[in-house]
Parts: C-alpha cells; sequence; structure tokens
C-alpha cells in the first residue's frame, strides 16, 4: 500500500508562483483533496484532475489559501455535475466554517440551499482517533496551534505521513510522532523573517538531523529557489509532481 500525493501548489498565502498550499492524497482507490484554496480549481485543471476524481475535501482551518476555492467547488459539484461531494471537516470547524466563512456567498433560500449539509455530504472528524475514510484511508487531526483561539489541524495519515499544515513550530509534536514511527514528514515553512503564526526554516534545521531527513518543506514563499542548498537534510516539496509514501 501506498499514499500517492499530488501537490496543487506549495505556496504560502501571498506567493503568486507556487499556488495555494493545497495537497491531493491518493490511498488505494479513494482521492482525498486536503484544502481547497482560491487557486484549487485553476490548479486541478491545469493537473487535468476532474473536480468528480476527487472522492471527498477536508478542510484544515479557514484562511482563504485553504478554504477560498471551496465555493466554487460546491456550485460546480451540484449546478455542473449534480453530485453531493464529501466533506470532512473537523467537528470544531464545521459550524463557523459555514457561518463565518461560506454562508453569505452560498446561502440560497428560494433553491432551499441554507446549510452546509445542503451542498456536501458532511462527515465530522473528532480528535482523538483516526477516521476511516475508507478500507485503506485513515486519518487523524490533531488540533495545532496557529492563529491563537481559532481551531487549525495538522494530519497524520495511516500512522505514517504527517501533515502539518499552516502550524505553529511544535517541536514535542514533531519528535513524538518521529519516535512513534512516522516516517514522512511534510512542513509548512516560513524562510526568514519571525515565526509569527507559522514555523520558520531556523526552528526547523534545530531538529535532530535524522527528522530533518524526513522532512518536506511547503506553504512557501516566491523566494524559495534561494534557499536551495541552505535546509540542511530537508528537501522541497514542488507543485503538480507525484510523489510516492509506502505505508507498510
Ligand atoms: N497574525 C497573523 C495572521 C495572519 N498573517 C498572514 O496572513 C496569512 C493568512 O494565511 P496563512 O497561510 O495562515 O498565512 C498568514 C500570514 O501570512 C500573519 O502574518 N500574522
Ligand atoms: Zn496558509
Ligand atoms: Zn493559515
Amino acid at each position: 500500500m501506498e499514499l500517492q500525493l499530488r501537490m496543487l501548489g506549495t505556496g504560502g498565502a501571498f506567493s503568486t508562483r507556487y499556488a495555494n498550499n493545497n495537497a491531493l492524497m491518493t490511498i488505494g482507490d479513494f482521492t482525498l483533496l486536503v484544502d481547497c484554496g482560491v487557486t484549487a480549481i485553476r490548479s486541478l485543471h491545469e493537473m487535468k484532475v476532474p473536480l468528480t476524481s476527487i472522492d471527498g475535501v477536508f478542510i484544515t482551518h479557514q484562511h482563504a489559501d485553504h478554504i477560498g476555492g471551496l465555493e466554487e467547488f460546491a456550485f460546480q459539484m451540484l449546478y455542473v455535475y449534480r453530485q453531493k461531494p464529501k466533506l470532512f471537516v473537523p467537528s470544531t470547524l464545521r459550524n463557523v466554517l459555514w457561518e463565518n466563512s461560506l454562508k453569505g456567498g452560498m446561502i440560497n433560500p428560494e433553491a432551499g440551499l441554507n446549510s452546509l449539509d445542503d451542498y456536501f455530504e458532511v462527515i465530522e472528524i473528532a480528535e482523538g482517533s483516526a477516521a476511516k475514510l475508507s478500507e485503506d484511508f485513515r486519518l487523524e487531526i490533531l488540533p495545532s496551534e496557529h492563529v491563537r483561539y481559532k481551531s487549525s489541524y495538522s494530519l497524520l495519515v495511516n500512522d505514517r505521513l504527517y501533515y502539518s499544515a499552516d502550524t505553529r513550530f511544535n517541536r514535542a509534536r514533531l519528535e513524538e510522532l518521529h519516535d512513534r514511527g512516522v516516517r514522512y514528514f511534510l512542513h509548512e515553512c516560513k524562510l526568514y523573517g519571525a515565526p509569527g503564526v507559522h514555523t520558520t526554516l531556523e526552528e526547523l534545521l534545530t531538529l535532530p538531523e535524522e527528522l530533518q531527513e524526513k522532512i518536506q518543506l511547503m506553504h512557501y514563499s516566491d523566494d524559495m529557489e534561494n534557499y536551495i542548498g541552505r535546509t540542511g537534510p530537508m528537501t522541497f516539496l514542488h507543485q503538480h509532481e507525484l510523489y510516492r509514501y509506502p505505508l507498510d
């Protein structure tokens, strides 16, 4: 069994070169879109991935580079393809995702479209245990500290691949997961400046060498090329490339 990954984009929120940091993960016959930002629909088109080939969408948090394409995804699925896609959403985000982010553009009482459930088959994911998205695809959500007092999540897939999404540096979590046998770490990276709500390259470079060797960097700024050769054993993820991660 393997996880196949293609990043729709690998850029930070203000990147114009690398598109929003959204991921397509396939295990067996199930394909999950992790986050659906402003650039997601265009990226999928460039990758020749039909919207109908996506079996479900998962949302990590409410910033536009992670949910800004969800309205178009929902409208296309409803009005073009007449399908109701699965939306996997952390329990703490379900209500605010609709009330504070999507409702303004998507509510349409005349058409009977009044809630998230009218567009999606909503499947809430709770913290604390892995959810089975399919026979082969297990997803655990790990609360992350990104913008304080707002929900955001990192992911653990099949106990083998960690996907940080947007988060401040969390050394204890990274080392604990590494000790538990997690083999692949896809981590966001702010290449320069103070950490703020993100993890900096400087912070990641303080991790043990054997952990850094398992890290691939994402959510980076447009000057990424200036940092090639300055990331220790960590490598950069590239948009649209196919990566394969054995899971056994
Ligand atoms: N306290 C904050 C909050 C947000 N930001 C910037 O806004 C972006 C929102 O999307 P993001 O991908 O989380 O990156 C955030 C920061 O660039 C920031 O720099 N500081
Ligand atoms: Zn982001
Ligand atoms: Zn964010």
